[in-house]
C-alpha cells in the first residue's frame, strides 16, 4: 500500500514507583502503563527517491532531532531496495514533553508503520530493541498493549487496568525528565513490589511531590483536579489525570477547567489505537 495514516496515541503511567538506581545511572522503574483514545497522527507516503522526508508540523526544532526522523533512518538499513523512500506528515496534538510520551509514540508508529510501507518484515521484538535506542518508552508502544513494565521499562507483564475516563490537564510548563532523575530530593526507594498492583489507585508517582515542589503551575493543575477526582502525575509531568467512571462526568469538570490550563478528556484503553489501525491496513 503506497499511502496511509496511523495513529500515535498517549500513553499514562498510572502510577511510577523508583525502585533503585542502576550503575549507569538509569533509575529502576515500576510503572503501569496505559493508553489513551487520543494520538498524534502520522501519514505514510512511498517514494522511490530512497530519501526521509518530514513534515513536522508545528514542532520548531531541527528535524534531525525528531524522533520520527530519527526512528526512520535507523530502519534505512533493513530495506531491501536502496531507492524506497517515504514521506511523512506529523499532525501533532499531543503536548510535548508533557509526560504523555508523545514523541516515543511517534517513533513507534514510524517504526511499525515503515515496517509496513517497506514490507521489511522485522517482528515486533526486532522494532522493540531498535525502539528502545531512541527512549525507554518506545518498546511499550510497539508491544500496545497496558502494560506493567519494570527495569527502565522495558521488561513487561501484561495487565488490565480499568478502562476508564480522564481528564487530563496540561499546565503551561516544559519539565526536564533528565532533570527530574538528576535531583537529590527524588525518592529513589520505594520497596519493589511483589507483583503488578491490581488497583493503580493504590500506587503512586514518585516524581509527583518533587515536581509539584518544582513546578508551582503542576501542583496548583493536581490540587485544582483534585477536587473533582483521584488524580495524579503522568510520567515525570508535566500533565495530571484525574479519574472520571463517565465521558460526561470528565467533560463536566473540563467545561470549567481555569483559563490557565488546557485540557482534554480520553478514554483509557488497554489496547493501543495504533495496533487497531494496523489490523485494519491491506
Ligand atoms: C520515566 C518516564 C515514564 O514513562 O517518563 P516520561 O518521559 O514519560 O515523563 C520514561 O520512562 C522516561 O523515558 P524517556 O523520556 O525516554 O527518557 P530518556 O529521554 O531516555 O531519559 C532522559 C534522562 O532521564 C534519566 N533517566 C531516564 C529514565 C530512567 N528510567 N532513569 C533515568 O535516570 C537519564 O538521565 C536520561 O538521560
Ligand atoms: N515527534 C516528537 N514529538 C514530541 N517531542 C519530540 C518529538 N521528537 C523529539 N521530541 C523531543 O522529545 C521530548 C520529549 O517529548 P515527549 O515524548 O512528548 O514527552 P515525555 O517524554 O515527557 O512524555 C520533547 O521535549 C522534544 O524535545
Amino acid at each position: 500500500m503506497a499511502a496511509f495514516s496511523l495513529p500515535a496515541p498517549a500513553k499514562l503511567n498510572l502510577y511510577l514507583h523508583i525502585i533503585g538506581q542502576r550503575a549507569d545511572g538509569y533509575h529502576e522503574l515500576e510503572t503501569l502503563f496505559q493508553f489513551l483514545n487520543y494520538s498524534d497522527e502520522i501519514q505514510f507516503e512511498l517514494t522511490a527517491n530512497g530519501e526521509i522526508e518530514l513534515d513536522q508540523g508545528g514542532l520548531n526544532f531541527p528535524i534531525t532531532e525528531n524522533l520520527i526522523y530519527r526512528a526512520a533512518n535507523l530502519l534505512l538499513p533493513f530495506r531491501n531496495d536502496p531507492q524506497q523512500g517515504a514521506r511523512l506528515k506529523l499532525i501533532k496534538q499531543l503536548p510535548a514533553g508533557g509526560g504523555l510520551g508523545g514523541g516515543s509514540s511517534d517513533a513507534a508508529t514510524t517504526l511499525l508503520g515503515l515496517n509496513h510501507l517497506w514490507q521489511l518484515g522485522l517482528t515486533q521484538q526486532q522494532l522493540a530493541n531498535i525502539g528502545l535506542r531512541l527512549g525507554a518508552d518506545v518498546p511499550v508502544f510497539i508491544h500496545g498493549h497496558a502494560t506493567f513494565a519494570q527495569g527502565v521499562g522495558e521488561i513487561f507483564s501484561p495487565a488490565n487496568p480499568a478502562e476508564n475516563w480522564y481528564l487530563i490537564v496540561q499546565p503551561e510548563v516544559h519539565v526536564s525528565t533528565a532533570e527530574v532523575f538528576s535531583h537529590p530530593a527524588l525518592t529513589r526507594n520505594t520497596p519493589a513490589l511483589e507483583k503488578a498492583l491490581n488497583e493503580w489507585e493504590q500506587g503512586h508517582n514518585d516524581c509527583e511531590k518533587l515536581v509539584c515542589s518544582l513546578y508551582p503551575q503542576v501542583a496548583s493543575a493536581l490540587q485544582w483536579l483534585l477536587k473533582y477526582a483521584l488524580s495524579r502525575m503522568t510520567g515525570t509531568g508535566a500533565c495530571v489525570f484525574g479519574c472520571f467512571s463517565s465521558a460526561v462526568e470528565a467533560e463536566q469538570a473540563l467545561q470549567v477547567l481555569p483559563t490557565e490550563f488546557r485540557g482534554f478528556v480520553a478514554k483509557g484503553v488497554n489496547q493501543s489505537p495504533l495496533h487497531q489501525a494496523l489490523k485494519q491496513l491491506p
